[in-house]
C-alpha cells in the first residue's frame, strides 16, 4: 500500500476527486512549458479547498527566486517539488531561503543515474525517482515515460521517496510491489487527453496504488 501524489490539477473537480479518493499530496505545476501549468492565483484557489495534513505541493522547474516568492505570496504551499537541473546547493539553498521542506526529483535511466539520489539525500527532506527524460524533451517530467524499476530493487536513501515516471492505474501496483516505494506519483496516467485530468483514473489509480 503506497500513499498517492496526484500532480497537475488544475480544475477543483479534480481536487475534490483526488481528496474523496484519499489523495495525500495535491501537485500543482509552476512551470509555464507545462500544459498543466497553472497562475499562482489559481492554485490558491485550488488550495483553498484542501485540509489540513494533506500536502499542496509546488512542483518548480530550475525556479529563481522571484518565481518562488510571487508564487508563495499568493498560494499556500507545504513542499516545494524541484523538477529541473538544481544543484544541491541550490536545493539547500531554497530550504533555507523560503523556509519550506523541499523534494528534489532525480531522473534515472542506467546504474549510473542513481547517485544522484544519494547525493540529494543529504540536502533535500524527500526525493523523487522519476524517469529520466529523453534528450530532446520540453518537458523534463510529466511524460508518461517509465523506467526499470528494477534498479531500485533493495535500495535505501537517507531521506523518504516517492516514485513517479509513467505510472497508470494499470501499473501501479505491480510498480510498488517491485520497488516497495512508499509513496507513488502520478500525472499523464491520470489523464485522458495531455493536460486533461480523468475523475475515474484519479479514483482507478488511487485504488490501485493502495491495494
Ligand atoms: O506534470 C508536468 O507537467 C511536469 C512538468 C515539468 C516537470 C515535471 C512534471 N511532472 C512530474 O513528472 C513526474 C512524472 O509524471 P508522469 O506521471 O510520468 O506524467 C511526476 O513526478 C510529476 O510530478
Amino acid at each position: 500500500m503506497a500513499q498517492v501524489k496526484i500532480c497537475g490539477l488544475r480544475e477543483q473537480a479534480h481536487v475534490a476527486v483526488a481528496l474523496d479518493a484519499g489523495a495525500r499530496y495535491l501537485g500543482f505545476v509552476f512551470f509555464p512549458k507545462s500544459p498543466r501549468a497553472v497562475s499562482a492565483v489559481q492554485a490558491a484557489e485550488l488550495a483553498s479547498q484542501v485540509p489540513a495534513g494533506i500536502a499542496r505541493v509546488g512542483l518548480f522547474v530550475d525556479p529563481d527566486d522571484a518565481l518562488l516568492q510571487t508564487v508563495l505570496n499568493e498560494a499556500p504551499l507545504d513542499l516545494i517539488q524541484l523538477h529541473g537541473d538544481e544543484s544541491p546547493q541550490r536545493v539547500a539553498e531554497v530550504k533555507s531561503r523560503f523556509g519550506l521542506p523541499v523534494m528534489k526529483a532525480v531522473g534515472i535511466a542506467t546504474p549510473e543515474d542513481m547517485s544522484a539520489l544519494t547525493d540529494y539525500g543529504l540536502v533535500a527532506d524527500m526525493l523523487l525517482v522519476d524517469a529520466k527524460p529523453a534528450g530532446d524533451a520540453i518537458l523534463p517530467g510529466g511524460n508518461g515515460l517509465a523506467f526499470d524499476w528494477r534498479l531500485l530493487a533493495g535500495r535505501h536513501w537517507l531521506k523518504p521517496w516517492m516514485l513517479a515516471g509513467g505510472l497508470t492505474p494499470g501499473n501501479v501496483a505491480e510498480a510498488v510491489r517491485l520497488t516497495k516505494a512508499p509513496c507513488v506519483d502520478v500525472s499523464s496516467g491520470v489523464e485522458s487527453a495531455r493536460g486533461q485530468k480523468d475523475a475515474g483514473l484519479i479514483r482507478d489509480f488511487i485504488a490501485a496504488a493502495e491495494g
